[in-house]
């Protein structure tokens, strides 16, 4: 079966070009030969590859600018993944997605069920709710996983920002009243794989029963300051975390103050999730670190 990869540069896609490999002929076109802004080239390629299956990890992903980048979110988060749904239904392809804990207001007491209604906050969070509405309402295969916080030696990430940072400041203020869920890009990518593999397996059944909306994150939850102290403890850098109110930082794009999604729906089929201390741990100390991005 052929398996098209879009955003294999990516955090996410890099780890999903490992993971995937075992499942199939993987094709993963560069950004350029299949970008997701120009639906066009989007279609043509979809219909030259024919894949049976297709994973897509790209996305826009820049909070802040994507308040003033509205259109371009909204082809790229939206318009591309519903394109990749309608042609999905004419090639009797599945297709995996992506989305975020940004989808929520963050107003809830407790952590988010696939069942809560999303109200997202920011032009980023609309984008990739609509996105996910688009695939939903295609009626193929798909499997839509929601993440949060996102980190990895590689690519933009609130770990590597505080690796770089740490290293230049004595002290950093960091929000630290918004709350979720630090995610390594590899627990998202080899449970993708295990979810796909259990998928392929299964058949037609298995979608029926359990295609859909899932939850995937780390188990237990920080806050941005919590995170960015437990980096530099592990790291062994003794920069100071100073923290401070979302109001006091100031972004442009408001995100929510909660962002803690329950993955039991997921762990019931996939068994347990990591804890996000261990996550980080098993990130600093994956193979990519030997090469000089934690400093001594
Ligand atoms: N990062 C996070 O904290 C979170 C991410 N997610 C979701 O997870 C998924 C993966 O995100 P992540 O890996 O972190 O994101 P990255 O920003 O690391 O990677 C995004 C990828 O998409 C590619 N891309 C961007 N624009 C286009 C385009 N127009 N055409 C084709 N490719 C494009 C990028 O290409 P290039 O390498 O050339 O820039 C990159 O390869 C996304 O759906 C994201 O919304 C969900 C929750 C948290
Ligand atoms: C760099 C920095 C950030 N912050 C705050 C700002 C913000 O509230 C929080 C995280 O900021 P970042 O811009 O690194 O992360 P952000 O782009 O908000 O990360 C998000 O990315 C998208 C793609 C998602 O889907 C989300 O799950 C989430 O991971 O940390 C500080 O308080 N101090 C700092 O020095």
């Amino acid at each position: 079966m052929k398996i098209l990869l879009t955003g294999a540069n990516g955090q996410l896609g890099h780890e999903l070009a490992r993971s995937l490999r075992p499942l199939g002929e993987l094709v993963a076109p560069a950004r350029a030969d299949c970008d997701l802004a120009d639906l066009d080239q989007l279609r043509a390629v979809l219909r030259s590859v024919r894949p049976g299956l297709i994973v897509n990890a790209a996305a826009y992903t820049a909070v802040d600018r994507a308040e003033d980048e509205r259109a371009l979110a909204i082809r790229i988060n939206a318009d591309a993944p519903a394109l990749m749904a309608q042609e999905a239904g004419e090639l009797g392809a599945a297709l995996l997605h992506y989305s975020t804990d940004y989808v929520f207001d963050g107003n809830a007491a407790g952590a988010y069920a696939e069942t809560d209604t999303p109200a997202p906050l920011s032009v980023y969070g609309q984008s990739k709710l609509a996105g996910e509405q688009a695939i939903a309402a295609a009626g193929i295969r798909h499997l839509i996983l929601r993440t949060s916080w996102v980190v990895g030696l590689r690519g933009n990430n609130f770990l590597l920002t505080m690796l770089r940072l740490g290293r230049e400041r004595a002290q950093l203020r960091i929000v630290a009243d918004q709350h979720g869920a630090p995610t390594w890009s590899r627990t998202l990518a080899d449970t993708s794989a295990h979810l796909l593999g259990l998928a392929l397996a299964g058949g037609a059944p298995w979608w029926e029963r359990h295609g859909g909306l899932y939850h995937l994150t780390s188990q237990g939850c920080t806050s941005w300051a919590g995170f960015a102290e437990a980096i530099f403890s592990a790291a062994g850098m003794g920069c100071e975390v100073v923290p401070i109110t979302a109001a006091e930082y100031g972004a442009r794009a408001p995100r929510p103050a909660n962002s803690r999604l329950d993955c039991s729906k997921l762990m019931a089929l996939c068994g347990p999730l990591p804890d996000w201390q261990t996550a980080l741990a098993g990130c600093l100390s994956s193979a990519d670190a030997s090469k000089g991005l934690v400093p001594d």
